[in-house]
């Protein structure tokens, strides 16, 4: 568990100060992946980096398991970091050593064994799927390829924790992908908690349980991805809700849609994420004489289920009975918008 409490942090410039990070608390369970997301400048790179400190809190408390990050000496610092991998938007690796040589430096640094250094590269290589690029320099490497190095050489000395400062960023949305399910397949093998930093909201849809909104340096919306999806309360998260769903343009549309819909009931159905949703329409079908037609919509998937909208016409004899079902299914969220 990590447990994050009050954490701040000014950069004292010439003529200003500058909060980058203010007042922030954050809890991350063991095994989260756990996204943060904000524009440009909302203190997220601050905030990653202040957890290994890589930047020194102004003020605040960091406690990764039982022990207190922030207390500690510059020497212990070095050994707890052995614990907290970081990956980074443009990869950081040594350009002048091998895709091996790069993963094998954290483990020279830690004091491992030549032996034992090699077997560890290996399984490294295997598990990010870098084998036969061993002898490879960076610049021989695609940019997944160079995550994957990154990735490969934050793992080395097996820490509990990863971060992920813009990890997929530079990347293209399909290599992209396949990076965030290589991190998912970490989180589940090894265990691992991810704490992942990012400003699209759908590296947050594809891969995080939990999601934190920041905004000029706080955490102003925070819970499970499908919760703040679902119902999102600040400006600043609806804004990134949209870059999914496209923007609201719904409300305009209500008003033609009803007057061309204007038999049986016309319902706004929000799915809510659990995977039981998906049935609820073709058991609405089975089991009431009643059509369904699909006027609009837009459903996607999260890490545990679907979630959107879709907007229905019901027509049939048996209209109470159907409307009385959907009121009743607990994975959806039903509102009437004209009824005959
Ligand atoms: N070393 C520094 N010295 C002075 N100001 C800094 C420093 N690092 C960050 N800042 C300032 O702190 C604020 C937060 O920056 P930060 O990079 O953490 O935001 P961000 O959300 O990660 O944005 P981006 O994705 O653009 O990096 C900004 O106003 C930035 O200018």
């Amino acid at each position: 568990m990590i447990s994050i409490e009050g954490l701040k942090k000014i950069f004292s410039l010439e003529k200003k100060d500058i909060v980058a990070v203010d007042n922030l608390n954050l809890n991350v369970a063991d095994g989260d992946i756990y996204g943060v997301i904000g524009y440009s400048g909302a203190g997220k790179s601050t905030f990653v980096r202040l957890i290994n400190r890589l930047e020194e809190p102004t003020t605040g408390t960091i406690k990764i398991g039982d022990q207190v990050i922030t207390s500690l000496s510059k020497k212990d610092l070095r050994i707890a970091r052995q614990d907290i991998g970081m990956i980074f938007q443009h990869f950081n690796l040594l350009w002048s050593r091998t895709v091996a040589e790069n993963i094998e430096f954290p483990l020279e640094i830690s004091g491992v064994e030549k032996s034992d250094r090699k077997k560890r590269v290996l399984e490294l290589i295997e598990l990010v799927g870098l084998a036969g690029k061993e002898n490879a320099y960076p610049a021989q490497l695609s940019g997944g390829q160079k995550q994957r190095v990154g990735i490969a050489r934050a793992l080395a000395n097996s820490p509990k924790v990863l971060l992920c400062d813009e990890a997929t960023s530079a990347l293209d949305p399909e290599t992209t992908n396949q990076i965030l399910r290589l991190l998912q397949d970490i989180n589940e093998k090894l265990g691992l908690t991810i704490i992942l930093i990012t400003h699209e909201m759908h590296v947050i849809r594809k891969i995080c349980n939990r999601v934190a909104v920041m905004e000029q340096g706080k955490v102003v919306e925070e819970g499970t991805v499908l919760d703040v999806f679902t119902r999102p309360k600040q400006p600043v998260t609806q804004k990134f809700v949209e870059q999914l769903t496209g923007p609201d343009e719904e409300e305009e549309d209500m008003t033609e849609l009803k007057e061309r819909y204007q038999e049986g009931a016309l319902l706004r159905i929000q799915f809510l994420g659990e995977s039981a949703n998906q049935t609820v329409i073709s058991q609405l079908v089975k089991n009431f004489d009643i059509h369904v037609n699909i006027l609009q919509g837009k459903i996607t998937q999260t890490q545990v289920g679907s979630y959107g909208t879709l907007i229905v016409q019901l027509i049939g004899n048996q209209l109470k009975e159907a409307m009385q079902y959907l009121e009743e299914q607990d994975v959806i969220e039903l509102e009437v918008i004209q009824h005959a």
